[in-house]
């Protein structure tokens, strides 16, 4: 029965007149008692139609919890329900920490007010982890006491009281901020806890401490309360003097105030109290008066217990009859309001009752409604606490999953930002791979076509080197070169009709040329003789200048019979060409020594080609020393070896008849 409602003050905002004034009313109705509730609802209602649209976000929150929790003081759930709904769809568009926090305390109130008390825990302690941190000491007071509270509802004493005293704390704070009703409630409520586990000193001294803080604040209808509960007290004591004396002052300072709730429940208190010390006749007209109080405070509960307690007093004066049917109405009263635990209560008084008049029958009958409720509340109670601790659970499991998911999650991302990564570097080295392997690719094309330049400029040389720039006759070297490709010794198969022929030629006085017509005349002749001796080979023998004015010729497969022929074609070829120089006509002869290859020695050994030119050569002696212009021929060896042939001078040769030679003077035909 206690509203706390932070006020909402903005920083920035200036603030008119108007945003004062709904300050200022908003401040007020948060302090409103339980006493002045229907005025305060009259007030609110008033704000509510006519100034809720031209009000702040906040401002609007604000009113809204004010009148929810109004309501639900006043024991009207539906309506505060209400109120809260159109808050919650307002605080969507709101972040203030603070509103919402009221807004899940007041969640878990209506959750508190449906019996749902185990789900009003959970919405509270689901709240503990945020309201912790928030500074605010309003706040913190209202979170401690509503949970405390529903402990105390759900009977679970020392929780309640481990969390009032922790609201406890905020005592000093509260009372700076001029929240002293919220403090006496909270002394009030620690008192009536302590009383309930029996600490019955500590109980009284926590009263005291309210009643004192009442008188100072001149809160009377608090003090009626509390005279009430100092009464428990000296009840729980044993005390009977001094539980009546309490609950009859409390209940002439609520007549004396006009306080109805304050009335009923000390009359509600003194029937105990006379049915306790026996005075039941006194007992039956206070519950006559608290039957009438509670209906006309429509106070069903209330109305029940004083029926029920007419019955005991009634029955107790040995109206047995009229008691038992009192009762009977008392329990279908609570029937109807549900309140289980009365219910259960009377049904047990019933029972006693109907043993006592020897109606076994129906105590019997009773008895057992009595106890298949008792299972009801203990199996309601049951699932109520298992459904919770399976909602604490799924949370838990929900949790747990959450948190695997995000772990899953984040090994996932880790592995894809390494697989990324792995990729990448892949690409990378792919990349580099390709780039490397087109460098080198275009590396090697260089080379190779480096190399093959070098090798076209090597062949060139070579070439070149076999070559005589003059004439464009292969040299020396060309020569050795065609030879060994042609493998002179191996192939040649000797015949008796054909062979190969070497002829080695020279120009006949060549010196004269050179000087009489001088040196590029010689050359002339030397190109032109190089012109004239291609003419006569075939495309696989060779044209050799053998030496400045010397020529090599090679012919294939010549028949032994035309040898002679084409040597004398040769001579006359040269012989009878016009060599034109600067107007000047020169004659040119040669002379020639020439030679059948392979070149047999008796044993049919072939001679080699080296052996075979020195033979040719010093035959070419033999033309030049004869008178020129003519050829000499070594054609037949007769007993002879290849040594000798290559070590013994030819004039020897023929001379000890080793060898035959023909001699072919250029004749004309
Ligand atoms: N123009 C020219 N003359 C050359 C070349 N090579 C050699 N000779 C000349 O050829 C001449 C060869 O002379 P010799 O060896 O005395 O013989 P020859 O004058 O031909 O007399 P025989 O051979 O005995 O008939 C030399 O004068 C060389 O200078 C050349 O490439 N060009």
């Amino acid at each position: 029965m206690f509203l706390f409602i932070t006020p909402i003050i903005s920083a920035q905002s200036i603030v008119d007149n108007n945003q004062q004034s709904i300050e200022n009313k908003l401040a007020k109705l948060e302090k409103t008692s339980p006493q002045q509730l229907d005025s305060a609802i009259e007030e609110w209602k008033k704000i509510y139609d006519s100034e809720f649209q031209q009000l702040s976000l906040a401002n609007k929150a604000e009113l809204l919890i004010i009148g929810s929790n109004m309501y639900l003081a006043r024991g009207e759930l539906a309506q505060g329900e209400i109120i809260y709904k159109q808050l919650t769809r307002l605080l969507t568009k709101i972040t203030d920490l603070t509103l919402k926090a009221h807004a899940t305390i007041l969640e878990a109130k209506i959750a508190m007010d449906k019996g749902n008390s185990y789900k009003a825990l959970d919405i509270l302690t689901s709240l503990n982890l945020s309201i912790s941190s928030a500074d605010n000491t309003q706040l913190s007071f209202q979170y401690f006491s509503t949970i405390a509270f529903l402990h105390y509802r759900m009977a679970e004493y020392q929780l309640a009281l481990s969390h009032y005293l922790k609201a406890s704390e905020l005592i000093p704070l509260m009372l700076k901020a001029d929240q002293s009703y919220n403090v006496m409630e909270l002394y009030n409520m620690l008192g009536l806890i302590n009383l309930d586990i029996g600490k019955n000193e500590k109980g009284l001294n926590y009263i005291e401490k309210a009643i004192k803080l009442a008188q100072e604040n001149g809160n009377n209808e608090m003090l009626a309360h509390l005279y009430i509960n100092r009464g428990v007290y000296y009840r729980n004591t044993g005390d009977i003097d001094g539980w009546y004396k309490n609950t009859l002052s409390a209940y002439n300072l609520g007549v004396k105030i006009d306080y109805p709730i304050v009335e009923l429940t000390a009359l509600t208190n003194l029937t105990d109290y006379l049915i306790v010390s026996e005075q039941y006749k006194e007992a039956q007209e206070s519950a006559l008066l608290a039957i009438a109080k509670a209906r006309q405070l429509n106070a069903k509960r209330e109305e029940a217990m004083s029926i029920g307690n007419l019955g005991m007093s009634l029955f107790l004066q040995g109206l047995k009859n009229e008691g038992i049917i009192k009762v009977e109405e008392a329990i279908a009263i609570v029937k109807e309001i549900e309140f289980r635990q009365m219910e259960s209560m009377m049904l047990n008084s019933l029972v006693d009752m109907y043993a006592d008049i020897g109606n076994y029958k129906k105590a019997y009958n009773l008895l057992r409604e009595q106890n298949l409720l008792e299972n009801e509340l203990f199996n309601k109670e049951r699932e109520k606490a298992l459904a919770s601790m399976q909602n604490k659970l799924d949370l838990n499991e929900k949790d747990r999953i959450n948190e695997l998911l995000k772990r899953d999650l984040q090994l996932k991302n880790e592995r894809l930002v390494s697989q990324e990564l792995e990729q990448l570097l892949m690409l990378s080295l792919a990349s580099i791979a390709i780039m490397a392997l087109i460098l080198i690719l275009i590396f090697a094309m260089k080379i190779k076509e480096k190399n093959r330049k070098l090798s076209v400029k090597n062949s060139q040389l070579k070439l070149d080197s076999q070559k005589d720039p003059l004439t464009g006759l292969s040299n020396r070297r060309g020569f050795e070169s065609f030879i060994t490709r042609y493998n002179f010794a191996e192939e040649n198969i000797p015949s008796t009709k054909h062979s190969d022929a070497i002829l080695i030629m020279d120009i006949d006085h060549f010196k004269s040329v050179n000087d009489t017509y001088g040196h590029s005349a010689g050359d002339y002749v030397l190109k032109e003789i190089a012109r004239i001796l291609t003419m006569n080979i075939r495309d696989n023998e060779i044209v050799v200048r053998w030496g400045g004015e010397e020529f090599l010729m090679y012919f294939r497969d010549l028949n032994k019979q035309h040898i002679s022929k084409v040597v004398n074609r040769l001579l006359k070829h040269i012989s009878q060409s016009k060599f034109q120089f600067e107007q000047q006509t020169l004659n040119v002869t040669m002379s020639i020594g020439f030679i059948y290859s392979p070149f047999n020695d008796i044993t049919g050994e072939k001679l080699d080609w080296e052996a075979c030119i020195k033979l040719a050569d010093e035959a070419l002696y033999l033309s030049k020393h004869s008178g020129r212009n003519r050829a000499t021929g070594v054609i037949e060896s007769n007993d002879v070896t290849n040594n000798e042939l290559r070590h013994t001078p030819l004039t020897d040769l023929v001379a000890t008849n080793k060898i035959n030679i023909i001699e072919i003077t250029n004749k004309n035909d």
